[in-house]
């Protein structure tokens, strides 16, 4: 089976704090991935070096078969990525964030038209494409920043905890959204500590302090009981519902 991003035996640390410990998966094409781990577990540390706002020496990336250290571009250039924090522009209409965006990809006149609308449909937002970012709701403006990631038509989708601050009807559709994308040429690697954004068909890596404990199915990750018990229970975690 194809691999879309593969990490092998990655560890970083903050000083004297052992953020990630000797960190080992592989991710199958076409599927949804969710990292599932507490507060703290360093999901956020790993999505830094997957996107290499920091870098390591201990370990290997790969991206869509090109090594992110030797052959940062190319693997980059596989990658969207939807950081926790927002990083749209506000005064700026939908559809000019997704130009300005594809024109940072290389991307301009008609074919970065066709690929903006083709990703504003998917993520059903092509409706509000002439209106300023600053009229979105929260959940509409994530979406629009999903619809971004995807102009240059990566391999792998990474979103770091993408509802975080959302309302219920929003995180629904957001998630549902994501999962709908996940499939053909596009891996979706999203980071949670929420289990109820994961479905039994999903794959499911379980992050605790740094170390892989688990990474299966998410029904076979649950067992006989909610996803949720076996989450606390494997990391004691009372912040995961
Ligand atoms: N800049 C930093 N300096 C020192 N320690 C840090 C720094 N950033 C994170 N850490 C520590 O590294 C560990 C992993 O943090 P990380 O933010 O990657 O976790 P996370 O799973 O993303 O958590 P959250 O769900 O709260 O975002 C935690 O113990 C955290 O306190």
């Amino acid at each position: 089976m194809a691999q879309a991003l593969k990490v092998e035996n990655v560890s970083f640390n903050y000083g004297e704090k052992r953020a990630l410990k000797g960190v080992n998966f592989a991710l199958e094409k076409g599927r949804f991935c969710a990292l599932l781990g507490p507060n703290g577990a360093g999901k956020s540390t790993l999505f830094s070096l997957l996107t290499r706002l920091f870098v390591t020496r201990e370990g290997r990336i790969e991206v869509a078969g090109f090594d992110l250290a030797k052959n940062p571009r190319k693997a980059l250039s596989r990658m969207g990525v939807v950081f926790q924090q927002p990083t749209l522009d506000l005064d700026m209409t939908v559809a000019r964030n997704m130009s300005y965006f594809a024109a940072l990809h290389g991307l301009a006149g008609r074919e970065a038209q066709r690929r903006i609308d083709e990703a504003l449909d998917r993520l059903d937002m092509r409706a509000r494409a002439g209106e300023k970012a600053r009229a979105l709701n929260g959940g509409h403006r994530r979406r629009m920043e999903i619809a971004r990631a995807l102009v240059h038509q990566p391999e792998v989708l990474l979103l770091d905890e993408p509802t975080v601050g959302l309302d219920t009807a929003s995180r629904r559709a957001i998630t549902d959204h994501v999962h709908d994308l996940a499939g053909g040429g596009l891996t979706v690697f999203w980071a949670t500590h929420l289990v109820d954004e994961i479905w039994p068909q999903d794959d499911c890596i379980v992050l605790h302090r740094g170390e892989v404990l688990i990474h299966d199915k998410a029904a076979t990750v649950a067992g006989d009981r909610p996803l949720i018990d076996a989450f606390i229970d494997m990391t004691g975690s009372e912040t995961a519902a």
